[in-house]
């Protein structure tokens, strides 16, 4: 695999269709239980939920995201961590958005309890960020690091990012789990570590398509500049379905 020529990835991004998608041929544009609309009956912000084990990119891809598309739309994000504001501190302390649009919520449990079980935390915390800073567009709700099972509950976002990344090794997206079979999105981050660490990601692209059959994966480095495009690429499909379901 050769790593300056990110070209040859497999799969850098993947999608069952790319070229189809701005012919009406969009992802299901939400499958969220939530109600779409707010209680003065306009649409609400599009939901995206990032999950992924400990330290494999979930904040650095957030942080990414907003950098590119702040300019362009209403973005606000809801952190979670378990005992601390650490993620919304670093997003906060980069000034990846203004401060009134980040919000920690502090699980003081299991992380997945909070976006999976008991979802009401997070959902007052986005419900206050769409009162507080006005009409959003974008909601990003960061799940605190867990293992390959965490998923979101379907009543609090409307897509959800699996974030991996190569350091934990290549053999990651084999091992399956809800995450890496059933995100909307499959992120495999930090490509640029993959010739430190030994992984081959035409292994983990190969794995990750037996595990998820069509759905999309992903290949970033954000150490890279525009590393996050096909992430950048994937949001837009997914905010192009859910304002044509509102037309
Ligand atoms: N080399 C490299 N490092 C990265 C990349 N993305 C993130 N990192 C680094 O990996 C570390 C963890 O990144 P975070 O974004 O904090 O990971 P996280 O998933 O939010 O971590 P938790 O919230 O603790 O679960 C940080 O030191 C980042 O700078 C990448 O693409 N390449």
């Amino acid at each position: 695999m050769h790593l300056d020529h990110p070209e040859t990835y497999p799969q850098r991004y993947s999608h069952p269709s790319p070229a189809t998608a701005l012919s009406g041929k969009h992802p299901a544009p939400t499958s969220s239980s939530a109600p779409t609309v707010r209680p003065d009956g306009t649409r609400r912000a599009l939901r995206i939920g990032l999950g992924g084990p400990v330290g494999s990119g979930k904040t650095a891809t957030v942080a990414a995201i907003c950098r590119q598309l702040r300019d362009e739309l209403s973005i606000a994000v809801v952190t979670n961590d378990i005992y601390t504001r650490e993620d919304a501190e670093f997003l906060l302390r980069n000034a990846v958005l203004p401060a009134e649009r980040i919000t920690a919520v502090e699980t003081g449990a299991c992380p997945h309890t909070a976006i999976r079980d008991d979802i009401s935390a997070n959902l007052e915390a986005v419900e206050d960020l769409e009162e507080t800073v006005g009409p959003l567009d974008l909601v990003l709700v960061e799940s605190g690091g867990d293992n390959l099972t965490a998923t979101f509950s379907k009543g609090l976002v409307d897509a959800q990012i699996f974030v991996i990344d190569v350091a934990g090794g290549d053999k990651i997206p084999r091992k399956g789990g809800p995450g890496v079979s059933t995100a909307d999105l499959l992120v495999v981050n930090k490509t640029d570590l993959a010739p430190l660490v030994g992984a081959d990601l035409g292994v983990m692209a190969r794995d990750a398509r037996t595990q998820r059959g069509e759905l999309p994966v992903a290949f970033t480095s954000l150490t890279e500049p525009d590393g996050i495009a096909p992430v950048i690429g994937w949001v837009r499909e997914r905010l192009a379905g859910w304002t044509a379901a509102a037309a």
